[in-house]
């Protein structure tokens, strides 16, 4: 059993906070998705939890055993950074031979390992070529090859394959997967690509400016993002950001933007009022939950507000259609219809919303409002 504990690490550099209070735990056998924008502190983590930077405050347990100030030769992991680290003078055969050398194990048995692995990355064939004349995803190839040799108590991989072209990226992942499924160890993965995160991902720790904003698994993080951060980042079709505001009409808060006017069920009272009077709230429309005029009907009885529209752009993708819509005076929507229908530009069109599928944030911390949102509005 290994099980990685981050408790509460933080690091500065100078005046720039780089990790600020990261906590999780990767359990034995599961692969952990750090994923976020560049500069974040990605790897920073990282290089705390190998030990090539101590952290300023926190703790890192490693199977129960607080690892934080060892020495990071001791620490067991094996671990794949961006640039590979691969030797440029040595042959595919010594590089991934090498980290077996260090620790002094049989030749024979060295030679039996780097050989599977070999077979397994379809590396075989070129044992004996230097590294330096090898293609991209060869290279890469070699790194995994490298840690996949080891028996170490955790694997980590930082952005190993950004570089790549798209089906060498996609045959990595599957190679990294296959290095997890082997070794039952936990694993972190570094990216800045939310696909590339929920096909591999046990569990997602989004991370922007050195902070976890959420972690949980892909299901968790699409449904529920925690702020709008997060909803925006993993949004593709990008996400809609309208602002509105609200007013207390009677004993219900209404809200009004440019374009649109709803009431809010009388359960959001408590809540918005802590808002104060007239503030402003933000919305996240997800261009997918915009349903055109001719879908309605099939809306059947969910709750629903509705828009008049004019379309500025429409444009195939395939199979389905994107299009940009204005709504009010100033309010351009991006809409996406699953039916690829002929749609002409300056085109009127009624379109509907189901509010239970919007995303309400706080206007200043921008933390999701209504996690529960999909019984909130079909109680009303
Ligand atoms: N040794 C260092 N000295 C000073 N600043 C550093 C050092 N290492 C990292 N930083 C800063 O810390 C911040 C986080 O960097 P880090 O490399 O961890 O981000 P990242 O999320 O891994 O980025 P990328 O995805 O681009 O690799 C950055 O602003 C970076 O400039």
């Amino acid at each position: 059993m290994s099980k990685l504990e981050v408790q509460n690490i933080s690091k500065r550099y100078d005046n720039k906070l780089a990790v600020h209070d990261v906590s999780f735990t990767v359990n034995d056998d599961e692969l952990f998705v750090l994923l976020g924008p560049s500069d974040s502190g990605k790897t920073t983590i990282l290089r705390m939890i190998c030990g090539f930077e101590d952290p300023d405050t926190g703790n890192i347990l490693l199977d129960g055993e607080d690892i934080t100030l060892k020495e990071s030769a001791v620490r067991n992991i094996a671990v794949v950074f961006q640039d590979y680290g691969i030797n440029p003078t040595m042959t595919v055969y010594e590089n991934i031979a090498q980290g077996l050398r260090f620790r002094r194990l049989p030749k024979a048995e060295i030679e039996l390992r780097v050989h599977m692995v070999a077979e397994m990355l379809g590396l075989k064939e070129k044992l004996s070529r230097a590294t330096r004349n090898l293609s991209g995803g060869e290279l890469q190839r070699v790194a995994i090859g490298r840690v996949m040799v080891k028996d170490a108590d955790l694997y980590l991989f930082d952005e190993p394959i950004s570089q790549l072209d798209p089906s060498t990226r996609r045959r990595t992942r599957q190679e990294i997967l296959m290095v997890q499924r082997i070794k039952k160890k936990p694993g972190i993965f570094i990216t800045q690509d939310h696909y590339e995160a929920f096909s591999m991902a046990n569990h997602i720790g989004v991370i922007s400016e050195g902070r976890i904003q959420q972690i949980g698994t892909p299901d968790e993080l699409i449904q529920t993002p925690a702020n709008l951060f997060v909803a925006r980042f993993l949004a593709d079709p990008p996400l809609n950001i309208v602002e509105g505001y609200i007013q207390l009409v009677g004993t219900r808060y209404q809200l009004r933007t440019d374009s649109l006017s709803m009431s809010f069920p009388p359960q959001w009272t408590p809540l918005l009022s802590r808002l104060g009077p007239q503030s402003k709230i933000i919305m996240g429309i997800r261009p997918n939950i915009i349903v055109p005029e001719w879908g309605i009907n099939g809306m059947g009885p969910a709750p629903r507000v509705m828009m008049r529209a004019q379309v500025i752009h429409s444009g195939p993708l395939m199979g389905r259609r994107t299009v940009i819509l204005r709504v009010g005076q100033h309010t351009e929507l991006l809409a996406e219809f699953k039916d690829n229908v002929t749609i002409h530009n300056g085109q009127p069109l009624t379109i509907a919303i189901n509010p239970d599928q919007i995303f309400f944030f706080h206007p200043r911390s921008e933390e999701l409002l209504n996690p529960t949102a999909q019984s909130v509005f079909s109680l009303h």
